[in-house]
């Protein structure tokens, strides 16, 4: 009888008789300390399972535990650190900020970003600083955030009043809020929304599931076999593919208005791409690709990571019906009785902004931040980091240590009340944004675009769960991928305030 083999299962054997070659434990040998020696001298297979099944903040959480705030682990073919405190954060992000500058590989970004010719996953040095400068100058800064208010007032509005159109009835709010973020952060970079705007939120879907940096193809770059076995690299080209057609018409758009002389006052960040690349006097040249990687950086990151802000905030909102009453009588008397709320109105509110700084806390969008890699060999926390070394922050596990945070896993808004916390990077116990040199160029688009969603959401409307559920039934399983998000999206039931009360 002839036995057949399967071609996946051949190559399978393979890769893991390649593993047991390598199979191998690392050791970071200080003579300069005198350090316990660290128990992370685990056999290479022994650290995927840790991770196999869980989610890797918390999975990488619970490692801390045991092994302490700075962990190395062989991920497959790729040397790990995973830092788990703020004093060891502060080490890597701020004294030596240059040294952890630069992203380690991902296939995704390889593939999505045109061979990271974008902002999040390019090489620290000069390509990157001008893109990320460009970017902040045209759609970022302060000043340009604060120009787009009337688009976010707008869309934000389009929202409320297709609630109060339809009443009182259960709605998919996660979605509904996604949405909207889309609209905005499409508007301000490319001047409307997009015609594909439902073809690209399904597509990034699936890119951020693919994004997390944990896939086969990721912890194993080399085993190009294995990857055709997982079929990562097939799924991403062809979700490129797709993705690089959308923002072809984006362009091809543009291009046929300029012609046709319809508008010639364009002044987004379409716009000024496009100009800069007839520009012969950049260091680096722009061509197609990089305006269309910079353009998906944009879209990608500004849209998942605010409307996962919303989404976690009303999650723990309508779990702490205390918080929503506090959070709401604010809005309310600050207001008094006005018939909309404004962004003028929303600097006048201090509860409110605290409870986004706990979400922030307790639900960071990027709870791993975005991975770093160690450029030269370097020594932290009395260690030695060999030159390319990923460095993955769990910010996570930062935000719920008990050490810094008094009943870490509630949510209390008021714990921020005196406390001196920003968004900018400067204390390590709190870094939603990041830090450092590669800290989040869009903190104040994101905040703008949470703070007006949020607030119209809470002050016109009262809101339920539906079908008389409980407290009890909210589920707040997450999802990890690039952003870690509620796993079921979120119904609820807005029920519209009286404003004139
Ligand atoms: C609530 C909203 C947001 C949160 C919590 C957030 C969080 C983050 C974090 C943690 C990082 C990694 C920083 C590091 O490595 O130290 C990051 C990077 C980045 N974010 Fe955001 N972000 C938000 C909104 C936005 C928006 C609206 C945009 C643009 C439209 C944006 C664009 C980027 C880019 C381009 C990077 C990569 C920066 C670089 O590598 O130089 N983000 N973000």
């Amino acid at each position: 009888m002839e036995v057949q083999i399967p071609f996946s299962f051949l190559v399978f054997l393979l890769a893991l008789f390649y593993l047991f070659t390598k199979l191998r434990t690392s050791f970071f040998p200080h003579p300069n300390h005198n350090l316990p020696p660290q128990p992370w001298k685990l056999p290479l297979l022994g650290h995927l399972h840790h991770l196999a099944g869980s989610l890797p903040n918390r999975a990488l959480g619970n490692l801390a535990d045991k092994l302490g705030p700075i962990i190395h682990l062989q991920l497959g073919e790729i040397n790990t650190v995973v830092i788990s405190s703020p004093d060891l954060a502060k080490e890597i992000m701020k004294t030596n900020d240059a040294t952890f500058a630069t992203r380690p590989k991902l296939l995704a970004a390889e593939i999505l970003a045109y061979n990271y010719k974008d902002i999040a996953f390019s090489p620290y040095g000069d390509y990157w600083r001008q893109m990320r400068k460009i970017c902040v100058l045209e759609l970022l800064s302060a000043k340009k955030v604060e120009s787009f208010e009337s688009i976010r007032e707008q869309e934000s509005w389009n929202v409320v009043e297709h609630m109060l159109k339809k009443g009182p009835q259960p709605i998919n709010l996660s979605e509904m809020i996604s949405t909207m973020i889309n609209v905005i952060v499409f508007t301000v970079s490319i001047g409307s929304g997009c015609k594909d705007q439902a073809t690209f939120l399904e597509l990034t879907e699936e890119i951020i599931s693919l994004s997390s940096g944990f896939d086969v193809a990721d912890l194993f770059p080399s085993l190009t076999p294995l990857h055709l076995v997982a079929g990562t690299r097939k799924t991403l080209l062809k979700i490129h593919h797709k993705m690089d057609k959308i923002l072809d018409r984006i362009i091809s758009d543009r291009q046929e208005c300029r012609a046709s002389g319809q508008t010639t006052d364009y002044n987004d960040l379409l716009e000024v791409l496009l100009r800069l690349k007839d520009d012969d006097g950049l260091r680096f040249p722009l061509n197609y690709d990089n305006i269309k990687a910079v353009l998906s950086d944009m879209f990608a990151a500004g849209t998942d990571t605010s409307s996962v802000t919303i989404e976690w905030t009303m999650f723990e909102l309508m779990k702490n019906p205390k918080t929503m009453n506090k959070v709401q009588a604010e809005l309310r008397h600050v207001l008094q009785g006005k018939k909309k709320i404004y962004e003028s109105d929303i600097k006048e509110l201090t509860y409110f902004k605290l409870v986004i700084k706990e979400t922030l806390r307790l639900h960071s969008p990027l709870p791993l931040l975005l991975p770093r890699e160690c450029q030269k060999n370097c020594d932290i926390g009395g260690y030695d980091i060999p030159a390319n070394t990923k460095v993955i922050i769990n910010y996570w596990k930062i935000g719920r240590d008990p050490k810094y945070w008094d009943d870490p896993e509630s949510f209390i808004p008021e714990r921020f009340n005196q406390s001196l916390f920003d968004f900018k990077g400067t204390s390590f116990e709190y870094i939603p944004f990041g830090a450092g040199r590669r800290i989040c160029p869009g903190l104040n688009l994101g905040l703008a675009n949470v703070e007006i969603s949020l607030a119209r959401l809470l002050y016109h409307f009262n809101w339920e769960l539906p079908n008389g559920a409980k407290i009890e039934d909210l589920d707040g399983t997450e999802s990890f991928g690039a952003t870690l998000k509620l796993k079921n999206n979120l119904f609820l039931v807005p029920r519209a305030y009286n404003n004139t009360n």
